[in-house]
């Protein structure tokens, strides 16, 4: 797991490493390690750094100086480096070192370009960039590298133009997007949630020495394959379809089969051994998926170690019914879809305070607007944590860079996310997903994060194969599952 901190908690933990250095020892081994992965970029794509044109952009702060001793760096290595100076004031030592080294200062980018550093604002960033700035950045990204595609654009420590707490992007056109944004110390929100994760590219960490001093608890973590690879959960030779848990699910309606398929497909992905499906889709859902258990309500369907509701339950008296029997239950609950509009109104707000298991719900923007009354608006995941502490349930709040907050403040971001699963059902194969996890024993945070870390590398391994439904991602979860846990 990696944690992302604020830009105040980066801060503090810099003042006191920097209290046992001497002066200038962070901004230099920043600027190094940049310099190595600019130096490291233009080998892949260009062979070398001699004689590549390089464009630094310089703003007002320390970002400027990390990108202008880097320029130095690769100055000193045979590139040619120009600097466009975005401020009146801007750092001097880092300036002189890299007009010393051979770059010069440009009042516009000229010519072909072959890489732009973006050291315009970092940490201390805030909003869009100014006017000058963003037509200098559009201008720059704009031209064309010597063999003819678009320069490399490397971001310092954040892409400039993002709110560095939040992940959000003010103004999409006034805000970097980088091919690699090399940062320092430690992740920070903006690399890992909102558009600004998506603006970030790839994220290369640079180790400056930060890390005992960052005391404060991260602001949002982010897993990898061994926190996902150590949580699932793992069959023992004396296991049976019960011992591994039972998922049940409440889904489907009449108007809309499809939903009950997609989440039992979804939940036979899952850990579990056993699948019992609760409602109107049960031949379908057994024609399907022979190895399921149907029956026609939650009333009449055996125990289940967790239950899945909502996906294209509908919102009639037969849904409502079927709610306060899932909600009824003492076992952890996931609501989703039309289980979430059916909550907005409040009408089911004492069943949920009377849950004692686990709630889990999973919200994309606009329901998440119908349960908090506004949309999460920049800040997703201090809204997800609000909504968490307010419902005492996990929040699983869909987007491209999925957040998931739970009521003990600890927040989470996918990092596997892709456009691919912006398609119709592709909520209910995570929900079932989600749901078998929870049956299998995960502890609800955990589970959601497990379930849209596959769920996401399922839908990129379905991207691969061209466009993608929600029936292919389904497809594609056994080999996301092998993929994250071994
Ligand atoms: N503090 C440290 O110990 C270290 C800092 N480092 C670098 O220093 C950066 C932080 O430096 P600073 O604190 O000087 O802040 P920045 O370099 O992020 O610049 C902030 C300045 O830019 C201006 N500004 C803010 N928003 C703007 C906008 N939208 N458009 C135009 N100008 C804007 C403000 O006047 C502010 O003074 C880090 O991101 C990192 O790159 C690294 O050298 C590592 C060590
Ligand atoms: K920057």
């Amino acid at each position: 797991m990696k944690g992302a901190w604020r830009a105040a908690d980066i801060r503090a933990a810099e003042k006191a490493l920097m209290a046992k250095l001497p002066e200038g020892t962070l901004m230099q081994r920043a600027a190094a390690g940049l310099a190595r992965r600019c130096a490291g970029l233009l080998h892949d794509r260009f062979g070398g750094v001699y004689g590549r044109r390089v464009l630094v952009l310089a703003g007002s702060g320390d970002n400027g100086g990390d990108a202008m001793y880097a320029g130095a760096a690769l100055a000193r290595r045979g590139a040619d480096v120009r600097v466009i100076r975005l401020s009146d004031r801007i750092h001097g030592a880092s300036y002189k070192a890299l007009v010393a080294a051979g770059g010069r200062p440009a009042p516009a980018p000229h010519g072909h370009l072959d890489l732009v550093v973006d050291g315009i604002v970092g940490i201390g960033g805030r909003g869009a960039l100014r006017e000058r700035a963003a037509a200098v950045v559009a201008e720059a990204v704009r031209a064309r590298a010597e063999d003819g595609g678009a320069p490399v654009v490397v971001a310092v420590d954040v892409p400039s133009g993002v709110e560095v707490d939040t992940g959000d992007v003010p103004d999409p056109a006034a805000a970097v997007r980088a091919d690699v944004t090399v940062t320092f110390g430690a992740l920070k929100p903006a690399h890992v949630v909102g558009a600004a994760a998506v603006h970030s590219g790839l994220v290369d960490l640079v180790d400056i020495g930060l890390a005992g001093y960052l005391v404060t608890r991260p602001a949002v973590e982010v897993p990898d394959h061994s926190d996902i690879a150590g949580w699932w959960p793992s069959h023992a030779s004396t296991d049976d379809k019960y011992t591994r848990g039972v998922v049940g699910l409440a889904t489907g309606s009449d108007g809309y089969p499809g939903a009950a398929l997609l989440s039992v497909a979804g939940a036979l992905a899952g850990p579990t051994g056993y699948v019992r499906y609760a409602g109107t889709a049960q031949e379908s859902v057994r024609e399907r998926f022979p190895s399921v258990v149907t029956t026609d309500s939650v009333g009449a369907a055996g125990r289940a170690q967790a239950w899945v509701c909502g996906c294209g339950l509908g919102t009639d008296e037969r849904a409502v019914g079927e709610l306060r029997a899932v909600l009824a239950t003492p076992v952890p609950v996931i609501l989703d879809a039309d289980a979430l509009t059916l909550i907005a109104d409040g009408s089911m707000a004492q069943p949920l305070r009377e849950r004692r298991a686990a709630t889990v719900i999973t919200p994309h923007d606009r329901e998440f607007a119908r349960i908090a009354g506004a949309e999460p608006g920049a800040d997703r995941v201090e809204a997800a944590l609000r909504l968490a502490a307010q419902m005492n349930a996990v929040v699983l709040l869909k987007g491209d860079r999925t957040v998931v907050a739970a009521p003990d403040g600890s927040a989470f971001a996918n990092p596997t996310g892709s456009a691919a699963l912006a398609t119709a059902g592709t909520g209910d194969v995570l929900a079932g997903l989600l749901g078998s996890l929870l049956a299998g024993g995960l502890p609800a945070p955990r589970a959601a994060v497990a379930a849209a870390y596959v769920h996401g590398l399922a839908g990129r391994l379905a991207a691969e194969k061209g466009p993608t439904t929600a029936v292919d991602v389904a497809a594609e979860l056994r080999e996301a599952v092998t993929l994250a846990t071994r």
